[in-house]
């Protein structure tokens, strides 16, 4: 199996200009790093004293993109996190440090990511994947039916909105009516009520007590679809006929957290929509449900532990703190992302990735939005009050998408 720990450094990741190096510095530098970080084998010199040397070196091999040089690990040695670090710190270009079958691997890579690549270029894969974005390796996918959860943390206006909505675009366009949607968009609707009247979105939820009605539904749904189970002696609708898969995206998901001041009712209304999450992440991943659980601020209130634990899948925005950085994703690194779209995608091993960038408008044209199916800032009624009270006006993409035809 494949144990990947990569990481870029916060140089790197800040880095403008590629700053080239020869391979000789390259592992001039390892090799010093490796004496002081004690990484090293021992040996018996022609007189039998024990001696340490550094560790074996493999050899080399060049890509596209990179250059790769391998090592045998020294035994009782283990990638460490802090020789990663080690690594990565010291040089000023990309690089991801892996193990595998006996071997460290060092992976300097001769470009950076760019800071924007259009959905146009995301390519085409089949099954209930989406792009999570491109990484310095190339495309990279989530596939559902195999991590049916995750969670997205990311400061404000760094990109979770627009990887939603890869989301819901890269999917339906896809699979249709297959898929179905529950957004629960407690920026009050704002960013998906627009969406209701897609086939697939079946309903949206705006508020604590219409998410808290939504996933009253939803256990009943999963009841029954439990029992369908039972019946027909399924155990996981990947193994079934059955094409149907239901996504719940829960955006700003902090504000189903129970807060102090909060009355009683109050609080128990958001402790039953955090149940019913954690509910949802514990059982009906196998029935189909796909739960996405986003957020500005991820504590250990906000993202309760039944979710993060069941949410195998991990994607950080760039994050205020290290903290932040800790609780979304159990490593720092989050609070070095160094522009919008840029995210860590965390499931056994890291990845860095640039988000597909989905305007809008392509979005409107991908989903073959008209005015019919777009609803108004009319119809949006409350909701619409409640972005003028609060000085939010439309955007100009707003109005571009709601005269679309
Ligand atoms: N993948 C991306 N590539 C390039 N630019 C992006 C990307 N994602 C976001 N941006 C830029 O950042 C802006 C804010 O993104 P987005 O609306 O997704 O933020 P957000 O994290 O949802 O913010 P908030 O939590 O405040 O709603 C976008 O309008 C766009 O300009």
């Amino acid at each position: 199996m494949f144990s990947v720990f990569a990481y870029t450094s916060i140089a790197a990741l800040t880095a403008a200009v590629f700053m080239p190096e020869t391979n000789m510095s390259y592992k001039r530098r390892l090799s010093i790093i490796f004496r002081r970080t004690g990484f090293l084998r021992e040996y018996r010199d022609l007189y039998g004293n024990l001696k340490q040397g550094l560790p074996k070196y493999l050899g080399e091999t060049t890509a596209g993109n990179y250059a790769e040089y391998s090592y045998s690990i020294p035994l009782g040695n283990v990638l460490s996190e802090s020789l990663e670090k080690a690594i990565v710190e010291a040089f000023d270009v990309p690089v991801k440090v892996y193990a595998e079958g006996g071997r460290l691997y060092v992976r300097f890579y001769n470009e950076n990511l760019p800071e924007n690549i259009s959905y146009a270029k995301v390519p085409n894969r089949g099954g209930y994947v989406v792009p999570i974005g491109k990484s310095l390796d190339g495309w990279l996918f989530h596939n559902f039916d195999k991590t049916p959860h995750m969670t997205v943390a990311g400061a404000t206006r760094q990109g979770k909105t627009v990887f939603l909505k890869n989301v819901l675009t890269y999917l339906s366009e896809r699979h249709g009516e297959d898929i179905r949607f529950y957004m629960i968009d407690l920026k009050g609707g704002l960013e998906f009520g627009r969406y209701a009247k897609l086939p697939q979105v079946v309903e949206v939820a705006s508020d604590a007590s219409e998410a808290a009605e939504v996933f009253t539904k939803l256990r009943q749904q999963m009841n029954e679809t439990m029992a369908y189970f039972r019946d027909n002696g399924y155990t996981n609708i990947v193994n079934t006929p059955i094409k149907q898969r239901t996504f719940i995206i829960i955006d700003e998901a902090a504000q189903l957290t129970p807060e102090p001041f909060m009355d009683d009712e109050e609080k128990k209304l958001m402790q039953y929509c955090q149940w019913c999450m954690a509910e949802i992440t514990r059982i009906a991943g196998a029935l189909g449900w796909r739960l996405i659980h986003a957020t500005q601020y991820p504590t250990a209130d906000s993202l309760p532990r039944a979710v993060k634990q069941n949410a195998d899948a991990k994607m950080a925005f760039r994050l205020p703190t290290e903290l932040a950085s800790r609780v979304a994703i159990d490593e720092n690194g989050a609070e070095y992302l160094p522009n919008p779209g840029r995210g860590i995608y965390r499931t056994v091993d890291r990845q860095i990735v640039q988000v597909p960038y989905l305007s809008d408008e392509e979005m409107a044209k991908r989903l073959k939005l008209t005015k019919r199916s777009v609803i108004t800032w009319g119809e949006l009624g409350e909701r619409r009050d409640d972005r003028v009270r609060t000085n939010e006006v439309p955007t100009e993409n707003d109005r571009d998408i709601i005269e679309f035809e």
